[in-house]
């Protein structure tokens, strides 16, 4: 682990100025007709984004990196995961993290939890929101959760039920919906069957995982055709993977289709632990880039982002993955 003293350098508020300017007002913002004029950013980039890491990053730098991304404007970031800890075990912190978060008024921390026994823990730790995470590939969902999707969508039953008793909100994600890395392709009708049964259940919304990143654009909108005609798309989030270098392209195939919540991980962190070769999340700060680009509102401040995103890359000793970390005026110490 690098040394955090000393991460990230913005040596003073006038450099701070420059490159916000730069950043802002340097290129022209053209908006596109049909686009929404408001998004809301899902930051995973703490729970999705860490927990593939080999060594075990020190609670604290966790506490320290959700903080810089509340502080970036960031209103819902996932923060951690009440999952076994001998399946996942840079996840095995996780009532440390909520306890050193604590709350934050106005922003949403939430944890994924896959069944009532995460559930339970989760809400003794202070959770307010939980995700499920189900499958539309039979061999994902047996290698991540170890139990077959119809399986898993009765433990799901369980958590929502046992969430809504107690108002905690649940959000529902569907993994592999444009392509499994033991199956090959995966039918949009079974995404739409799974999706639909989540959202039935309870979730306020679905997110479609794009696990190993293999989409393109005509593949995200042939699926999210099929999508709207069980559910509306105002219940779907996309959470692109940046595998192929799709993720943007298909980040902007959703927009056209009316998709308006999008997933992504500060430096593009991330990687699913049962997804080989699946590398990082698309980087929340190419996404604000592209929403400020198209005049869409994040409510997102990108050079505070660009900050958290270097805090993060620092602390583990690598450069960040964000293209626009990489090129922004606000520089990190690697
Ligand atoms: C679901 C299980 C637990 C089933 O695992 P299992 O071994 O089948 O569970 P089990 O019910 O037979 O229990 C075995 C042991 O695990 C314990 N256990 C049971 N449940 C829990 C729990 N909640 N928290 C802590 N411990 C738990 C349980 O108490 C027992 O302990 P033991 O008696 O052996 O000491 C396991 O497979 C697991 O933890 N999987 C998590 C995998 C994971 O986190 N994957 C990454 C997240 S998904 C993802 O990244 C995709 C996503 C969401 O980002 C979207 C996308 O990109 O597509």
């Amino acid at each position: 682990m690098a040394a955090l003293s000393a991460s990230v350098l913005f040596s003073s508020s006038n450099f701070l100025f420059q490159g916000m300017r730069q950043l802002s007002a340097k290129y022209a913002q053209v908006a596109l007709a049909g686009l929404p004029t408001v998004v809301r950013i899902v930051e995973v980039g703490p729970r999705d984004g860490l927990q593939n890491e080999p060594d075990m990053v020190p609670t604290d730098v966790k506490v320290e990196f959700i903080n810089k991304l509340a502080d970036s404007g960031l209103k819902n970031i996932e923060v951690t995961s009440f999952v076994s800890p001998k399946w996942v075990p840079q996840m095995s912190d996780h009532n440390e993290v909520m306890s050193k978060l604590g709350k934050r008024p106005g922003t949403r921390f939430s944890v994924l939890t896959p069944n009532l026994k995460g559930f339970e823990s989760a809400l003794a730790a202070g959770a307010e929101e939980v995700a499920i995470f189900g499958a539309a590939s039979e061999a994902f969902s047996k290698k991540n959760i170890n139990c077959s999707i119809d399986e898993s969508l009765e433990r799901f039953r369980s958590v929502t039920e046992a969430a809504m008793a107690r108002n905690v909100l649940v959000r529902g994600y569907v993994s592999c919906v444009l392509g499994c890395p033991y199956e090959g392709d995966v039918k949009p009708e079974k995404v739409a069957e799974v999706t639909k049964k989540l959202l039935d259940m309870g979730c306020y919304e679905v997110s479609l995982g794009d696990t190993i990143g293999v989409g393109t654009p005509g593949a995200m909108k042939q699926l999210l055709t099929e999508v709207s005609r069980h559910v509306p798309l105002s219940k779907i989030a996309v959470h692109c993977h940046d595998t192929y270098g799709q993720a943007l392209a298909n980040i902007l195939a959703a927009l056209q289709m009316g998709v308006t919540v999008f997933d992504s991980s500060a430096a593009g962190l991330g990687g699913c632990p049962y997804a080989k070769g699946a590398s990082g999340n698309v980087s929340t700060e190419d996404v604000v880039y592209l929403m400020n680009g198209l005049a869409i509102q994040t409510g997102i401040d990108l050079h505070k982002l660009i900050e958290a995103g270097h805090y993060i890359s620092s602390a583990l000793g690598r450069k960040s993955g964000s293209k626009v970390g990489a090129a922004s005026p606000v520089k990190s110490a690697l």
